[in-house]
């Protein structure tokens, strides 16, 4: 399918390339204040999966919001697929429809829409919740069904905007198992926002560290999948991330 492009408005679109995602030159001010992303470039490969970090206020929302299309580009170009899904914090699931209607919010309903939600919810281990409330599930239940309604659309390019942060510990581990092993079944790009380290070591292709309104570090992760987190070999890339928010680990 055709990328979406969103350029400013007096300069020409780039060509991609290949890229699933390609951001170029991208700057996004708020009122007169310094840009909070300033001249941003960032490529994402088909399939692959990049973990995004930054301190806070860096600006890790900012370029998601405008991905997806949501903000504006007041400088430089943004290409993306058309096939896009988000996953924030909080599971933005609607109080009033069940479960199965949330997942399918926007697609075909009755029995194939049924059927369709049915399958995703048993890929995310919560099938058995498919007519329930959404004030009735838990915390990771509710993150469990929010990935649900993304993968249902089988998108190309998937942001996940720090997904499991409101989680408890254990149940956090549990939903970096199911990402890894959903992104491998589903193949599509993902961006991942978060501020825990291993979280970005344990899952990212690539994780780059957002300061001052551009990419300043951008490191591939190496190890074989599956990962652990007490793998050795993540010392040296923990301590280089961890620099890079400005965290020593000494
Ligand atoms: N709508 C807005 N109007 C004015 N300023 C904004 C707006 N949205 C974001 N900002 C500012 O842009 C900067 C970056 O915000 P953003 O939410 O993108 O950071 P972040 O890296 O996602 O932070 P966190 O890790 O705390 O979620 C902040 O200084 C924020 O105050």
């Amino acid at each position: 399918m055709n990328p979406r492009v969103q350029s400013a408005p007096q300069t020409r679109p780039l060509p991609r390339e290949g890229a699933a995602v390609c951001v170029q030159g991208l700057t996004r001010r708020f009122g007169k204040g310094p840009p909070v992303l300033n001249h941003l470039d960032l490529t994402i490969a088909p399939g692959e999966f990049v973990a995004l970090l930054g301190r806070s206020g860096s600006g890790k929302s900012t370029l998601l919001r405008t991905l997806s299309g949501l903000d504006p580009v007041n400088e430089g170009h943004v290409s993306c697929p058309q096939d896009v899904a988000v996953v924030f914090q909080e599971s933005r699931l609607l109080p009033w429809k069940r479960v199965w209607k949330n997942i399918v919010l926007g697609q075909a309903g009755g029995d194939a829409g049924r059927r369709r939600a049915e399958a995703v919810l048993q890929e995310v281990g919560l099938s058995h919740r498919i007519d329930a409330w959404p004030m009735t599930l838990s915390g990771g239940e509710a993150q469990r069904a929010a990935l649900a309604r993304a993968l249902v659309r089988e998108p190309e390019f998937l942001m996940l905007d720090e997904p499991f942060a409101a989680l408890d510990a254990l149940t956090r581990l549990k939903m970096q198992q199911l990402v890894a092993g959903l992104w491998t079944r589903h193949g599509c790009a993902v961006l991942l926002v978060t501020h825990d380290v291993d979280e970005a070591l344990l899952l990212a292709d690539r994780a780059v560290v957002l300061d001052a309104g551009r990419i300043r570090t951008d490191i591939a992760i190496e190890p074989d999948r599956p990962r652990h987190h007490a793998d050795p070999r993540f010392a040296r890339l923990r301590s280089v991330l961890l620099d890079a928010l400005g965290v020593h680990d000494d």
